[in-house]
């Protein structure tokens, strides 16, 4: 299996054809439903971007104390200012090992306290540089995982507000993690992710050049192939949300990291998800799958009010 790279540039252009936007829709289609998994370019985002994410996350990763970390960690909803969803959090599990800051779309909502994934997002005080940055790049992520949802719809021969309206106002998750360089002999920690598959619709994925690191399955279901950076473009997944929404026709592909050079290894994860309100079932037209995810919205498989897989 290969992960395929695809060039989204003429579904952008205003002034291609219909049937230029098509070819590039049937290709995305064709990666979604074998791979689940691929490189996209001409995505019109400027790569100096996607270097100013990267070093900022590392800067903060690298030189931030272990105070200014506390001061932003996740905390729990109801209490004080938390939502048990935005900030910082150090993973040192047996399947699981790295440090990442989250931040999601923030919803008008009363508080503090909040419910869950209902507080606002906490800032690292350094660097400065960090908050314009990372806020101008999720009004670029944004913005691309709506036109890319046009296009699905377009290859799917849907109407494109089926997906756009549950999309126009994506509760969006954007992650900074850093995956600890490897020391050998006694400390050694473990440092990566163990396999999942992603939770949302789209995932936008930027590394640093480090390589080998993230493994996607193959369709087998045996061999794991390494989804190595490729400059320039994003590493782009289909996640739960998006399966159901297609019936399971687009592969929401089961991943996994490990990290195991010794230097630290920055990811920076963006989650294009649902609505809050969005409602969660098939949707292209399958009258007896659409029962299946009757009355449930995002919120509540968010929030866990909904157990997940339902
Ligand atoms: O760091 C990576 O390469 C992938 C991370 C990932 O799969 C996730 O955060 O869902
Ligand atoms: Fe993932």
């Amino acid at each position: 299996m290969q992960i395929p790279v695809i060039d989204f540039s003429a579904f952008l252009d205003i002034s291609s054809s219909i049937d230029t936007k098509l070819e590039t829709a049937k290709k995305l289609d064709k990666a979604c439903r074998e791979v689940g998994f691929f490189y996209l370019s001409g995505h019109g985002i400027d790569p100096t971007l996607f270097s100013e994410m990267l070093s900022n996350a590392k800067q903060f990763f690298a030189t931030a104390s272990r105070e200014e970390k506390d001061e932003i960690k996740v905390k729990p909803s109801g209490e004080k200012s938390g939502d048990d969803s935005r900030g910082y959090r150090l993973v040192t599990r047996a399947d699981a090992g790295y440090e990442a800051v989250d931040f999601l779309r923030e919803l008008e909502s009363e508080g503090p306290p909040y419910t869950k994934g209902l507080g606002r997002n906490q800032w690292p005080r350094t660097p400065a540089s960090l908050r314009s940055i990372a806020e101008e790049y999720t009004t670029h992520l944004v913005a691309l995982g709506v036109a890319i949802m046009k296009a699905f719809a377009l290859a799917l021969d849907v109407p494109e507000e089926i997906f756009s309206s549950r999309v126009d106002e994506s509760f969006w998750q954007l992650r900074l993690a850093a995956y600890p360089g490897c020391k050998k002999g006694p400390d050694q920690v473990k440092s990566g992710l163990y396999q999942h598959s992603d939770f949302g619709i789209l995932t936008f994925l930027l590394t640093d050049e480090h390589k080998g690191s993230l493994k996607v399955l193959a369709p087998n279901g045996e061999d794991w192939i390494s989804a190595d950076p490729i400059p320039g473009t994003l590493i782009c997944n289909i996640g739960d949300m998006l399966s159901i929404w297609t019936d399971g026709i687009y592969k929401s592909t089961q991943h996994k990291v490990l990290h195991v050079s010794q230097d630290m290894r920055i990811s920076i994860p963006f989650f294009f998800d649902p609505n809050w309100n969005a409602r969660i079932e098939p949707v292209l037209g399958n009258v007896e799958k659409k029962s299946k995810g009757k009355g449930v919205n995002y919120k509540d498989i968010f929030t866990g009010a909904i157990k997940y897989p339902y």
